[in-house]
């Protein structure tokens, strides 16, 4: 039994089936890479995993008990799935170190960051989380001075200050530079190490520098998994996603 499992897990819109009947199991602390051509249903299985869309059918064991269809909230904060987001969650009026406080402390305390004196253990928190993205210099300023790569390490410090379980990452790299590309590689592979962590990628590049585990997916189906090697030496994987003419 692994420590996440997806049974059956099939999603229908409209009629149309983006996800069918995908079984997947994956262990406490592995990082699985998931790859496939677009539309294949990569970012759906992580909306149904993070309860942001509901299965048609199918079960999403996590620990042995069933999050299939549980709200975001709860998948969240009960059983400690975390996300990061394709698109922005950082609130632009408030200072880099500020964004980490807030996700550390909750986002109900909001107002607590302006009116309290911070304690010291949250800023020693905040200080290790700085230094795991490469941001202490940058603390003080306004995300908005960032760049591209550094506003997205800042999205994964408010990720990890949120102290998840398991971390699902869509297309952390999109956008990015190489070297920034490469550089969210070494975070992700050195400060997620402990975690269970999901990646969405296109960037084959990147898919080769973090992956253990691949899972490619095409039309709402697994294809194959496997190693690095394995899935780019398989011509079925090669033919519908890997070539390019
Ligand atoms: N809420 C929705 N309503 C209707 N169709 C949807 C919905 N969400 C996803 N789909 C469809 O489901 C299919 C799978 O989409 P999904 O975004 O999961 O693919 P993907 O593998 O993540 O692709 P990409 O690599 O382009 O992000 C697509 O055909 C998409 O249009």
């Amino acid at each position: 039994m692994g420590y996440l499992e997806l049974k059956n897990l099939t999603v229908e819109f409209s009629g149309f089936r983006a996800v069918n009947e995908v079984n997947m199991t994956i262990e406490k602390g592995e990082l699985r890479t998931l790859i496939g051509p677009n539309g294949a249903g990569k970012t759906t299985i992580i909306d149904m995993i993070t309860g942001k869309t509901k299965p048609t059918y199918g079960s999403i064991l996590l620990d042995d008990k069933n999050i299939a269809g549980k709200d975001a909230y709860e998948i969240s904060d009960k059983f400690k799935v975390g996300r990061k987001f394709q698109g922005p969650n950082i609130f632009d009026y408030m200072t880099v170190e500020e964004n980490v406080e807030v996700a550390l402390s909750g986002y109900s305390s909001l107002l607590k960051t302006f009116t309290y004196r911070r304690k010291k253990n949250i800023q020693e928190k905040i200080d290790e989380i700085l230094e795991q993205i490469n941001l202490k210099d940058e603390k003080e300023i306004l995300p908005n001075y960032l760049s591209h790569g550094q506003r997205q390490w800042l999205e994964i410090g408010m990720v990890l200050a949120q102290n998840p379980e398991i971390i699902t990452l869509d297309e952390p790299t999109a956008g990015m530079t190489a070297d920034e590309t490469y550089k969210t590689g070494e975070l992700i592979l050195n400060v997620m190490k402990d975690k269970t962590l999901i990646v969405v990628e296109h960037d084959i590049d990147f898919v080769k520098q973090i992956s253990e585990k691949i899972t490619v997916l095409s039309q709402g189906e697994i294809l194959a998994e496997g190693s690095y090697d394995d899935i780019t030496s398989n011509p079925e994987v090669v033919r519908v996603y890997l070539k390019t003419d």
